[in-house]
């Protein structure tokens, strides 16, 4: 069953939304160019606009169906929102806002362990504070923490990291990470930012121009080349599937592919014998015809090479064939003549960096 069914039509001035898509359990990214109507979207399932015509069910609840005259009101959704800036109130403490969020869940909702959430957003010591004395990162947890508190049936985050500078994003990254894996109930997640979406996400919904390009599985997604003309060539990537060997040794963690073992510097050591995905940009991936000696990187790959595709400027994108798994590798196109470099010769994929991405069955 879907976790959550959407189907949309909506004008507003110039722009029309028409959107039909159902995504599982779990965290779904709403992804898409400025302007191709991600907030529009969320403001619709959270009951802020109103379509023309329109049907929006979140589990076995139906919140919208015009053709039955039906429009749950924003209050009774229960939706919590996430904004890009948080909205805390300013004039009460961390603790009167989560009390506020707590306030807003109706009194046959299953009890929320709010202790349990202040620990997973890491808030505890801020609780005293108003918001005028938190940072942008712990804003944010905030605002998350009171979205929580009111026990939604559906958590919408629109953007939440757009208004952080980039060592705040990568501060509360764990946290939301942690959250996405770890919160019971479906989340979707708008963002145009690729590294986000591979960390939290399971579902793509990819949004162009009012439209729906494509919602399936981001592993799926990240070789569509839709996704790549709307980010450019610099963020073609794929997911690997590698499996947990042995705890690590000095900070490195050993993961086995079939096309080869990986090294992955780690805070924490993974579960051993977990399968994990792997993000690799292109740009990232270098290739080498024959054994390479004397090179620092460690992470080689044995792939073969399946599709050679010219990009505008300087660049090819080489698309490969990793035991059964899609790499792509991004070079110059005159190194491809260097390397004299055909559809099914056998290369090795030298892999400069990659991070961990979510992991479907961590
Ligand atoms: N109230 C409105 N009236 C008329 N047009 C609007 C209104 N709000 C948004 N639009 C237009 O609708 C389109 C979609 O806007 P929306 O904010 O949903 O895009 P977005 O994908 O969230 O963009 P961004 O990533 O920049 O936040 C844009 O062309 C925008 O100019």
């Amino acid at each position: 069953m879907s976790a959550l069914e959407v189907n949309l039509d909506h004008t507003q001035g110039a722009f029309t939304l028409e959107v039909s898509f159902a995504a599982p359990d779990g965290v779904t990214a709403l992804f898409g160019p400025s302007g191709s109507g991600k907030t529009t979207l969320v403001s619709l399932i959270a009951g802020l606009r109103q379509p023309r015509h329109g049907r929006i069910v979140v589990g076995e609840a139906v919140l919208l169906d015009t053709a039955k005259r039906f429009h749950l009101p924003p209050h009774r959704r229960r939706i919590g929102y996430v904004f890009q800036d948080a909205r805390l109130f300013p004039h009460m403490t961390v603790r009167q806002n989560l009390h506020y969020g707590r306030d807003l869940a109706p009194a046959d909702a299953v009890h929320q362990d709010e202790s349990a959430i202040i620990e997973l957003l890491g808030i505890g010591h801020l609780l005293d504070r108003r918001p005028a004395a938190l940072s942008g990162g712990e804003t944010q947890r905030v605002a998350i923490g009171r979205a929580l508190l009111s026990a939604p049936r559906l958590l919408l985050m629109d953007e939440p990291l757009a208004s952080l500078d980039q060592p705040r994003r990568l501060e509360i990254l764990p946290y939301l990470e942690r959250l996405c894996r770890e919160a019971r109930l479906p989340i979707v997640y708008v963002t145009h930012d690729v590294d986000e979406v591979v960390r939290l996400a399971d579902t793509l919904v990819l949004l162009n121009q009012g439209r729906v390009l494509s919602c399936a599985p981001v592993e799926t997604v990240l070789g569509d080349p839709a996704l790549q003309r709307l980010t450019g060539r610099h963020e073609v990537s794929a997911l690997l599937r590698a499996s947990v060997q042995g705890p690590p040794e000095d900070g490195v963690q050993r993961l086995a592919h079939p096309a080869g073992m990986m090294h992955l510097p780690v805070a924490n050591g993974l579960r051993v014998g977990a399968s994990e995905r792997l993000h690799v940009k292109a740009r990232d991936v270098a290739l080498a015809t024959g054994s390479v000696r004397g090179l620092s990187i460690r992470n080689r790959l044995t792939c073969r090479i399946v599709r050679i595709e010219p990009q505008a400027g300087v660049d090819v994108l080489i698309e490969l064939d990793a035991a059964g798994q899609r790499l792509a590798s991004l070079i110059t196109k005159e190194a491809l003549v260097d390397l004299a470099l055909a559809p099914g010769q056998q290369v090795v994929a030298l892999i400069k960096a990659m991070t961990l991405a979510r992991a479907s069955d961590r």
